[in-house]
């Protein structure tokens, strides 16, 4: 079954986030365009990036008439020096949570990722990750603010065929931990999320509609991660409910984590 079981559930009350600014990284699409939207739904002033400009109209679009609002600027998280300008002008007036969701990687055996694919991959769930939450510091500071990272199912227990994000997102866990040591007198806030199987354009295709189908096969849950029950999830983490969590990886993947994960791609 690809499909939830039920409909999704939007348990957090309206206005909740008003008066609040937020940046999404890969805002255009799946997991970034629901957060983007749910957050604006609550009142947040959203600003979103990714590279494709007409990925982030299209959630402009459907941020039309919501509580808060949606506004974006087209960029390449992996170049650093533009990253950062942009984490400058969006928080001048303000951060008060960053969501690092832009992110990727390609199926391969070790053996046949190349230096250039691994750095690639490193460098936009690793790196890139880094910059744009070291530029973000002082405007969280300032806002006793909150990051939640985008991280992947099962993380802390590695994945055949994903040793190069594997590596990058367990470097962002701990990044994220020791962040949330170093600046818990300053009132941030730090979080991963991992998702589970998400039915997203990443998972489009023949051939991953495959494997989409084995993973939800093999998750005990038997379904996979509904885009809206991350995006409530990031909502409350940014929220005042969430005002103790830090540090926390959560899972949210119907048990995935526990099962045969990722590995089964490599079956
Ligand atoms: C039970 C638990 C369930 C959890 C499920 C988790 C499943 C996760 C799903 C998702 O995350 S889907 C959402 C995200 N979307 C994607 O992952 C797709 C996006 N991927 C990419 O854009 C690329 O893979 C990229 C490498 C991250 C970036 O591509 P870019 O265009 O910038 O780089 P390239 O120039 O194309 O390649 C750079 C380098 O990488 C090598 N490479 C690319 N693909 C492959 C491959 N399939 N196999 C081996 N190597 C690859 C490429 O050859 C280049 O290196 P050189 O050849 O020049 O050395
Ligand atoms: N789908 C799934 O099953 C799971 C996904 N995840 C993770 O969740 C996150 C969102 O994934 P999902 O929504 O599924 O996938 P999508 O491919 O739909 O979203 C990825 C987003 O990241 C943006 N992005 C990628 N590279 C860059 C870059 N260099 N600079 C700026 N933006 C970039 C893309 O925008 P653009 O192309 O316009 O740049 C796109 O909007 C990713 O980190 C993914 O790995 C985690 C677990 C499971």
């Amino acid at each position: 079954m690809t499909e939830p079981s039920t409909p999704p559930k939007e348990v957090l009350r309206p206005g909740l986030l008003a008066g609040t600014t937020g940046l999404v990284t890969g805002a255009g699409s799946g997991i970034g365009r629901a957060v983007s939207l749910r957050l604006a739904a609550l009142g947040m002033a959203v600003h979103g990036t990714g590279r494709r400009e007409e990925a982030l109209a299209g959630t402009a679009t459907l941020a039309e008439g919501l509580a808060g609002s949606f506004a974006y600027t087209p960029c390449n998280v992996r170049e650093t020096d533009a990253v950062t300008a942009l984490v400058e002008q969006v928080a001048a007036n303000g951060l008060d949570l960053l969501v690092n969701n832009a992110g990727g990687q390609f199926f391969a055996p070790a053996a046949e990722i190349s230096q250039k694919g691994w750095n690639t991959v490193v460098d936009l769930n690793l790196n890139a990750i880094f910059a744009v939450t070291r530029a973000a510091y002082p405007h969280l500071k300032a806002r006793r603010g909150a990051v939640v990272s985008m991280s992947l199912s099962g993380v802390d227990r590695g994945g055949m065929g994903f040793a190069h994000s594997i590596a990058a997102r367990a470097g962002v866990l701990g990044m994220t931990r020791s962040l949330a040591l170093e600046w818990a007198r300053d009132g941030i806030r730090l979080n991963c999320i991992g998702p589970g199987t998400v039915v997203t354009e990443g998972l489009a295709g023949e051939a991953a509609r495959e494997i989409l189908d084995r993973l939800v096969a093999a998750t005990p849950m038997g379904e996979p991660t509904p885009v809206e029950e991350v995006a409530e999830l990031v909502a409350y983490l940014a929220s005042p409910a969430g005002r103790l969590m830090t540090g926390q990886l959560i899972q949210i993947d119907g048990a995935a984590h526990l099962g045969p994960g990722l590995h089964l791609i490599a079956s």
